[in-house]
């Protein structure tokens, strides 16, 4: 597999204004130095520096940060790149403030109204620009509370607490929320009326520290696809991902108790997970950071995020006062741990693009196969006009002397025609590989973990008059000793066209060995799926660690359909 370009996350801390409270020490020790510098005061003896990718000051304004921030992941975003950006920081140091804002105020709305305005032009633009580009926007709302998800969008009825959900991976080990509401948006209004309700159904509650404190963690998922009719140009989709962390705090400052106090537990363990797998990162000791990142459900949903297939902007945002000054730093080193993550994005390009290249290398395939047939068959009908011409010369000069030896040459000539159409069917029938190819896709998938898996494949075919082909799979991974053992088997393909009754074939091989390629036969279908009872068996030897190999190693199979 080609190595990806790595990117580093992009830091950027925001320091908020102060409020007068009265009794708090509200003595100023915070403030920006320059455009990406951070000075810290806490006595004149005590100075220290941190410096970031861009820092905003407490006069900073909404739109500031929007510039340095959201406009070039929206920029990534219709590049085709999986985009994150999460707001880390004390309760009640501005991270719904920068990210979510006042959506009614101009001045006041935050990232994510803007973002989404910004990104419904861009499309309106673009479409204007190409009339055979359909760009489609869906979005997606979830929380995790007390380590439970819930989905922000769904109904939910006064008084009764809404279904807890269930994080999965599909078969490219893309972490997906199984069952959490998608809504396709047409437009801004209705965008922003989605981002109202989710947040209005967000728990929040009144802290010491902040009278509307976010007590869960907030993920906006906003999923974008850029179609082209013209199969020149490649189909792109992207993640927009918005995430809105609980406050860190700490319960003496807050006086939580009761239930307040449970969430705070809940909400300062699953930050100091992420921020465990932010050290493991930072410290390249990635296969620790793999482990933590399955140890809290918000450590999992954002495992993309961090070292993975995602352009990442962390924005941390910090309160000036000496009161604050312990979160303060403790923001600032969470915040430089995070500088050194490196991930690796790729264009994500859609199935359907892959679909269309496929159809045109069939299409390709399928007339090379035409012009070889006919070629052969021209050669074929020449010779049996020529035996034909001989044959009825050989008969007149029969009809006119009794000659043996002509009759012998008569025999002949006709043992030669038979010959010669038998060769003309056999040629036909190795070009056409018994029966004529009709479709094939190209499905991938990697394997996720050690032991069994059982999963379906959608067979990329594009217009085969109803549902695309399932393929029903199973693979069974063992890895001793350094050996990487994959037994992959095929056993049914569901949807299978009715066109193809001339029966299926699979091909399998696996990644990085395309010498590893093995086919199994046709089999029938026999007025149903056909039956595949297919079988192969991948090793692969010293692999320094399973997660190598799972994460390196795709396999691919292709599946045909012929005619009769
Ligand atoms: N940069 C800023 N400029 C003006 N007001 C701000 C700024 N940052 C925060 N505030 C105000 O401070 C209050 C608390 O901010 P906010 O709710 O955004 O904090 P938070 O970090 O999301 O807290 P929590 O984690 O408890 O939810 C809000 O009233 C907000 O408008």
């Amino acid at each position: 597999m080609s190595a990806q370009p790595t990117t580093r996350v992009q830091v950027a801390i925001r320091i908020r204004p102060t409020i007068k409270k009265g009794s708090h020490n509200e003595k100023v020790v915070v403030s920006q130095s320059g455009h990406n510098g951070v000075l810290v005061n806490e006595d004149t003896k005590n100075e220290k520096k941190y410096v970031y990718d861009n820092v905003f000051g407490s006069t900073a304004s909404q739109s500031d940060v929007y510039e340095k921030i959201g406009r070039p992941m929206l920029e990534e975003a219709y590049k085709g790149f999986n985009v994150c950006l999460f707001a880390y920081g004390q309760t009640g140091s501005g991270k719904t403030h920068s990210l979510i804002g006042d959506i009614y105020d101009e001045d006041k709305k935050g990232i994510t109204p803007r973002f989404i305005q910004d990104l419904f032009d861009e499309a309106q633009r673009r479409v204007d620009e190409d009339p055979e580009l359909t760009i489609k926007v869906s979005f997606t709302m979830i929380e995790v509370y007390m380590e439970k998800v819930h989905d922000l969008l769904a109904p939910r009825q006064k008084g009764v607490e809404s279904e807890s959900l269930e994080i999965h991976e599909d078969s490219n080990r893309r972490v997906y929320v199984k069952g959490a509401s998608v809504h396709h948006v047409l437009g801004y209004e209705r965008a922003m009326q989605l981002l109202k309700k989710g947040n209005a159904s967000r728990q929040t509650a009144e802290t010491k520290m902040n009278e509307t404190s976010s007590r869960s963690h907030a993920i906006m998922q906003i999923s974008m696809s850029q179609e082209f009719e013209s199969i020149d140009k490649k189909d792109l989709e992207c993640t927009i991902s918005l995430v809105d962390l609980a406050g860190s705090e700490r319960q003496s400052k807050t006086e939580s108790s009761g239930q307040s106090f449970e969430e705070a537990k809940k909400i300062n363990h699953s930050l100091l997970m992420l921020g465990r797998a932010l050290n493991s990162f930072s410290d390249r000791k990635n296969q620790d950071a793999f482990i933590s990142l399955r140890e809290s459900k918000l450590t999992r949903l954002l495992s993309e995020s961090f070292g993975g297939n995602s352009k990442t902007w962390m924005l941390a945002t910090v309160s000036p006062t000496l009161y604050n000054i312990t979160e303060t730093i403790s923001t600032l080193d969470y915040a430089s741990n995070a500088l050194a993550i490196k991930n690796k994005a790729r264009i994500n390009k859609s199935i359907r693009d892959l679909e269309f290249r496929d159809l045109v290398k069939l299409r390709e395939h399928l007339e090379a196969c035409l012009t070889q047939e006919n070629e052969a068959l021209a050669v074929c009908n020449s010779k049996v006009e020529e035996t034909n011409i001989l044959i009825a010369k050989l008969k007149e000069r029969v009809q006119t002397s009794n000659n043996v030896q002509i009759e012998t040459e008569l025999e002949r000539a006709l043992d030669e025609r038979i010959n010669i159409t038998k060769k003309l069917k056999s040629v036909l029938q190795a070009k056409k590989g018994g029966s004529m190819s009709c479709f094939s896709g190209v499905c991938t998938f990697k394997v996720s973990a050690v032991g069994k898996e059982y999963f379906t494949l959608v067979v990329p075919v594009y217009d085969c008059g109803g549902p695309p082909p399932l393929l029903v799979c199973h693979t069974d991974t063992v890895w001793k000793d350094g050996d990487a053992t994959c037994d992959v088997h095929c056993s049914e393909i569901l949807h299978f066209p009715s066109f193809a009754s001339g029966g299926a074939r699979v091909t399998m091989w696996m990644g990085k060995f395309s010498d590893s390629k093995v086919s199994s036969s046709v089999v029938r279908a026999d007025d149903g799926n056909p039956q595949l009872l297919c079988s192969q068996r991948f090793v692969v030897e010293d692999v320094s660690s399973p997660r190598t190999f799972f994460q390196e190693q795709p396999f691919y199979i292709c599946v045909e359909g012929f005619l009769p």
